[in-house]
Order: structure tokens, then sequence, then C-alpha cells
């Protein structure tokens, strides 16, 4: 039986590639556990191993096959374990920043083409959340589309919508429920053909619900089969990377459920950053090209990750948006992603574009 990558999200950029290295095979990466994965590739799904070659180039745990990653296999002769020997460059990523003293990101899911940032129009509404959830979507290069869930629970959506029209300025909302359908079908316009989506938000605002009715009756994705993940026991076939039978690709890693936004205060988590921090020359050191920068300096002798001062200014930003006013937030979200209004309206005619096609 030959599997048909299109309905795995392939695209026609890959397939070229895929055309011009003929000695290898195109596979996607549809599970990821401690040291074995699972691809899928024109002859079906296959458990896969990293090559010997590849670990050993791989030097940060970002560089590691993630789930959604397109990957070069080869595969034994006896057909039974796949070698990833190359993992191809991401058009998006979804990583979570470290938090342990030396440790880059993780990576929770690649080449996700739309997120959906999830939120219910009752209890669990916050307009700050969706903002920070919406930094995380696009730093992670996917285009994020804002779904509130539970629209049967809310008797004012058009309020809540006019309390968010700030914070989602060129991006899509979706009011939906789950329970009554309403707005369902236009969250399936999304995810059709070679796309691949996602779905954060906090627990219980109905992401299960929403993907079960993505995938049909057929397929559920029960909480059992959640809890083992959680053990990280695996012993069960549990499949992150899932194709909808009515066209497109649904990624839900278990990492993709522990996805929180943070907020409040960084000194905790970047507690060798601060500490360095009180050391720099400058009290307002923004430890970037300051003279006498301790945080520099460290970087420079190798004692601390660049990765992890990065992870640290992104999350700094965020929490600064909670003190601006909306207008504010909304010129200064606007500078840092697209560096104009023009930019970003270019960039936003471009994802138009990208949407129709
Ligand atoms: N009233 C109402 N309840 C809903 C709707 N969608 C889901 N629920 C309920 O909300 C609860 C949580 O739904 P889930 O789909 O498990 O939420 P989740 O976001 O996947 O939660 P986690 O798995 O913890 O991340 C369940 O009891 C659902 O029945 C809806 O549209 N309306
Ligand atoms: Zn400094």
């Amino acid at each position: 039986m030959k599997i048909d990558l299109n309905q795995y999200g392939l695209t026609d950029q890959l397939k070229r590639f895929a055309a011009g290295v003929p000695d290898f095979t195109l596979a996607r990466v549809t599970e990821q556990h401690r040291e074995t994965y699972q691809v899928i590739s024109v002859t079906g799904f296959l458990p896969a191993e990293i090559a010997g070659k590849l670990r050993h180039d791989l030097t940060v745990t970002t560089d590691f096959p993630a789930v959604g990653d397109w990957v070069l296999i080869t595969v034994a002769p006896d057909h039974q374990l796949a070698l990833i020997q190359q993992v191809l460059p991401r058009q998006s990523v979804l990583e979570r920043a470290a938090v342990s003293k030396t440790g880059a990101g993780q990576i929770i899911a690649a080449n996700v083409d739309t997120i959906f940032i999830c939120m219910s129009l009752n209890a669990n509404f916050n307009v700050h959340r969706v903002e920070r959830y919406l930094t995380m979507a696009w730093d992670s290069g996917a285009v994020p589309v804002v779904v509130l869930t539970k629209a049967d629970l809310c008797t004012d959506v058009p309020a809540k919508l006019e309390a968010l029209a700030d914070v989602t300025l060129g991006v899509d909302v979706v009011a939906c429920s789950a329970r009554t359908g309403a707005g369902v079908a236009s969250l399936k316009t999304y995810v059709t053909g070679n796309r691949t989506v996602s779905f954060i938000g906090s627990s219980g605002v109905g992401k299960s619900t929403l993907i079960n009715d993505l995938l049909g009756s057929d397929v559920l994705i029960t909480k059992e089969i959640r809890a083992d993940d959680d053990k990280g026991r695996h012993t069960t076939t549990s499949r992150e990377l899932l194709r909808l039978p009515t066209g497109g690709v649904v990624i839900d890693t278990p990492g993709m459920r522990e996805l929180q936004v943070q907020g409040g205060d960084l000194t905790k988590a970047f507690a060798d950053i601060t500490t360095l921090a009180s050391q720099c020359k400058f009290r307002n050191c923004t430890h970037q090209t300051e003279p006498g920068c301790a945080v520099q300096a460290a970087i420079a002798m190798g004692k601390l990750d660049t990765r992890r001062l990065e992870s640290y200014r992104k999350l700094q930003l965020e929490l600064s948006y909670s003190d601006m006013s909306a207008r504010e937030r909304e010129n200064a979200k606007i500078q840092r992603f697209f560096g104009s209004k023009k930019e970003m309206k270019r960039t936003m005619d471009h994802v138009q574009k990208i949407r129709r096609r």
C-alpha cells in the first residue's frame, strides 16, 4: 500500500527537495518518545531512530527531530526500522523556553501552519492571556487563529469580541461551540488539504472536544491514552500527528498540553541571569552591548547559553506588555513583529494571500 504523503502535509517544495536526494526516503515524524520515533513515509508507519552520524552532529536539543518534522530516512533491509539521517529545515517551530540553567528550549511541534489559540468564552476568558499566546504563536512562525470556545455558555459574544479587538489585530477570531456545533464549520476551513494545525490553550477549554470533532467519531483521543503519555510509559501507540478524514493534519503532543503562557516574576525562573545582572556595571543594563556587562561576560566564558538569554528577553518583553495601555501594547507589538505599521500591512497581505491559496 502506497501512502499519499500529501495527506500528511507534504508540500510541493518538499517534494522537489526529496526528488533531489534519491538515496533517501522522505518521511514525517508522527511520534516522539524518549529515544525513538515513529515516522510515516510512502510505505507506511515505521519506528525510527536517529542515525549515528546525525546523532554525532546534533549539539542542541532543539536540533533533534520533533513531531511534525520532515526528515530524510534510510530503511534497513528488513524494513523494520528507519534511520533518521537528516532533519529538513522547519517552516515553523513551537518551542518551550528552557527553565533549567543550562537547557536549551524544547521543540513541541514543527511545521505547524496554523495555531488555534483556544480560550473559553466563560471562566477562562482573559485578554492578556490571548495576547501572550499570540506572542508565542507569532514567534513560532505559524499563523495564529483565536478560537473562542463554549459559545453556548456566553450570553454576550459580541462584547467579548470587542474586548479582544485591540490584541487580535490582524488575526482571525472564531467563536464556536462544540456543544451546539455553531462556528465549528468555519474552524474546519483552516484545516484542509496539506495544512497542519495545532491547538494550544488552558486545560479544560475544550481542545480535545474540538479535535475529536475534526477527527469524526471513529478516531477518539481518549484521556486514558494521554494519561499514559504523561507517565512517559508509551506502551501503547499514541499518535501525535493525526490525519483528518476531511484533509489536513492535527499535531497534538503532550508537550502542547503543558504549553501554558508564562506570567509574573521572572527572577525565580531566571535566577542565574538575575544574579549575573546584579554584577553588571550599569544598573539598567540590557545585556546587549554595554561595557562591563556580567551577563555577556558569562556567555563569553561559556558559563551561560545565549539561548537562555534569548528566552529571558522574550519573556521579559511579554511581561512588559502587561504594564502598558492597550494602545501602547498594540504599537509595541507592531514594532516588534513587523518593524513598522507599513511592514505589518505588507505581512498581513502576504498571509492573506497564502490563506487564499
Ligand atoms: N458547554 C460546553 N462545554 C464544552 C464545550 N466543549 C467542551 N466542553 C466541555 O469542557 C470540558 C473540557 O473539555 P476538553 O475538550 O477535555 O478540554 P481540553 O482543552 O482538551 O482540556 P485538556 O485535555 O486538559 O487540555 C469537557 O467536560 C467538555 O465536555 C462546549 O462547546 N460547550
Ligand atoms: Zn548586563
